[in-house]
């Protein structure tokens, strides 16, 4: 026999599924305090798990797996003081997990003496591996344990009158047990809890090993819902694992092949590769424009929150959370994002359609913010330099510019060998258009007239030209174009000026123009200076300065 071998598909030739879509969310039940925290090397204390629970809550999660009371002290302390502190909320149910063994079921039901609204869930192994390997027994004996554990939870529910205890069922490892055999076993639980359409049971049927794709699942899930007895009374829930990186497909599907519920944690945490992440099933319904009905408005600090109390981080590309997730490096998506953005911006109303290549949502309505979308290394081009320039420094460079630019901060980031800081890129921008002083360097405006009232504007401009300070004066229709003739005067000529654009930068106060000047020298070299003052008209010459000055630099 080889070592590894296929999973079986499911025999289910009308199957379904694959018409259906995801219309409405299910009920969603974290299990983050059991069967993320089981995986945890340091499990929570009671402190962080309070601290987790109100999270939960907070995020609206109403059926909570807040542990398996039965195994430690503190799991137990923790459900007596989520109790005894009258900490859960009345639309929220909290789930305790047990195995199908009396001296647990009974430790389990004295663990919510006093509790409102409980699930009790109980589970045992079904699956052919575990029956071979585990427990070493027939399907009979298997069966038996889930009918003896759920004859002793019925028996149970008398000593809890004050609660409302609901009963949830796991063939654990259902993922690769016989459908047939899965079917039989729960039709045996429900034999003994009886379940109504008012008073329905949860079915749970765990991909406790991620063993197929996800069109096997579904097709399970399908079959499932075809076959168990008195359907209507049932609660299909689904709880899968990510061994094979598809926990969320996996659930997408069975969400689309009857699932009625979903299990999972936030972000994913759990045994192994994890448990089915809430978080991305439940953004990618928002993505289609459905409410989850969870609360993921600020995403940072609900990761902020469960890094700190599991001392998991979550991964740079996890789909929502991840820090480069809204973050492009490559020139290409950089400028279909800046373009996309802008018209965004133009449109001006948060419900317009969201029409922003690369991003399957807006960042901001997961509290995400647009200045970590684009990041500059050597993949970036001249349109993602400019949204920069634009969003963090408010310099909106001409058109024309953006490749001059683009090119010196490129050539940086090649040099760096890594991702340029924005105060680097505008380090870079400072160096090369607004700190320029040789050969020429503007000292002081003395006066900007018109003499003669003919609108023929004189200058006198103090500079230094080599370092030596000298007075020029010229006349032109205005102020920049007096200049040049007092610079060409002196013999500082050989270029015209091409193009010209001014801003407003800050606000307030604070408010300075920029001026961006385009010369184009004899040898057709064209060259873009920039500069920036209080005085509109002394930010279009030190702009005229600087074109000069890298003009005579190249
Ligand atoms: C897929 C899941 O995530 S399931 C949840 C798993 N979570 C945990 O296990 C975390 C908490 N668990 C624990 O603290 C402990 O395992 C306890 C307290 C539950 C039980 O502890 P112990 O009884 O000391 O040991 P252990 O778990 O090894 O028990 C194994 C025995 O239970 C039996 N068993 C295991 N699961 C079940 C079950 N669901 N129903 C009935 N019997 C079971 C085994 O066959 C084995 O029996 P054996 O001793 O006759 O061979
Ligand atoms: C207890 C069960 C539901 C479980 O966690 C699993 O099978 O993965
Ligand atoms: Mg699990």
């Amino acid at each position: 026999m080889p070592k590894y071998t296929r999973f079986p598909k499911v025999d289910l030739p009308d199957r379904r599924w694959p018409d259906n879509e995801i219309i409405a969310p299910p009920i969603w039940c974290s299990v983050d305090l059991r069967d993320g925290n089981q995986a945890l090397a340091n499990p929570m204390g009671v402190a962080q798990k309070l601290r987790y629970f109100q999270l939960l809550v907070d995020l609206g999660f109403k059926e909570i797996e807040v542990g398996f009371p039965a195994a430690s002290e503190i799991e137990f302390e923790f459900v007596r003081t989520l109790i005894d502190r009258q900490l859960i909320p009345d639309d929220v149910s909290i789930q305790v997990l047990t195995q199908a063994r009396e001296h647990l079921i009974k430790r389990t039901f004295e663990s919510f003496r006093g509790a409102r609204n409980v699930i009790l869930h109980l589970y045992n192994s079904t699956s052919t591996l575990q029956r071979k390997i585990t427990f070493d027994m027939s399907r009979e004996e298997i069966k038996g344990i889930a009918v003896r554990g759920a004859q002793i939870v019925r028996d149970q529910i008398a000593t809890v009158p004050e609660t409302t205890v609901r009963l949830q069922y796991s063939p654990e490892s259902f993922s690769d047990t016989e459908l047939d055999f899965a079917k039989e076993v729960c039709d045996a639980v429900a034999e003994v809890w009886q379940p109504t359409v008012q008073n329905p049971v949860i079915f749970n049927l765990p991909a406790t090993v991620e063993w197929a794709t996800p069109n096997v699942h579904a097709d399970q899930i399908e079959w499932m819902s075809r076959n168990l007895n008195n359907r209507e009374a049932i609660i299909l829930s689904v709880h899968t694992h990510n061994d094979r990186g598809t926990g969320v497909a996996a659930t997408e599907l069975a969400l689309m092949a009857g699932a009625q519920r979903v299990e999972g944690t936030l972000f994913g945490n759990g045994e192994r590769t994890g448990n089915l992440d809430i978080v991305t099933v439940a953004l990618n319904m928002f993505s289609q424009g459905i409410d989850p009905g969870l609360d993921f408005s600020d995403i940072p600090s609900v990761r902020a929150q469960y890094e700190d109390l599991t001392g998991m981080e979550v991964h740079p590309r996890h789909p929502y959370g991840g820090d480069l997730v809204f973050t492009a490096f490559s020139g290409s998506h950089q400028d279909a994002i800046k373009k996309g953005m802008d018209r965004r911006a133009d449109i001006q109303d948060p419900t317009a359609a969201w029409e922003v290549p690369y991003l399957l949502i807006d960042p901001r309505d997961i509290g995400r913010t647009y200045e970590a979308i684009i990041r500059i290394n050597s993949q970036s081009g001249k349109g993602g330099v400019a949204y920069v320039m634009s969003r963090e420094f408010g310099f909106d460079l001409p058109k024309t510019m953006h490749p001059e630019f683009g090119r010196m901060v490129n050539q940086a980031t090649d040099r760096l060998g890594r991702e340029a800081t924005k105060q680097e890129i505008f380090d870079i921008f400072k160096q090369s258009y607004l700190e320029l002083t040789v050969p020429l360097e503007l000292i002081r405006l003395r006066s900007l007239t018109d003499e003669m009232g003919d609108h023929t504007i004189t200058c006198t401009v103090k500079v230094a030209y080599d370092g030596q300070i000298i007075e020029i004066t010229g006349r032109g229709n205005g102020p920049i174009d007096a200049f040049v003739h007092a610079m060409s005067e002196r013999g500082w000529n050989g270029f015209s000026i091409i193009d010209f654009k001014e801003q407003a930068v800050g606000s307030g106060a604070g408010t300075e123009a920029a001026a961006y000047v385009q010369i184009q020298a004899r040898d057709g070299g064209r060259f873009w200076g920039v500069g920036v003052d209080t005085d509109i008209s002394i930010a279009g010459l030190k702009g005229v300065v600087s074109a000069y000055n890298r003009s005579r630099l190249a």
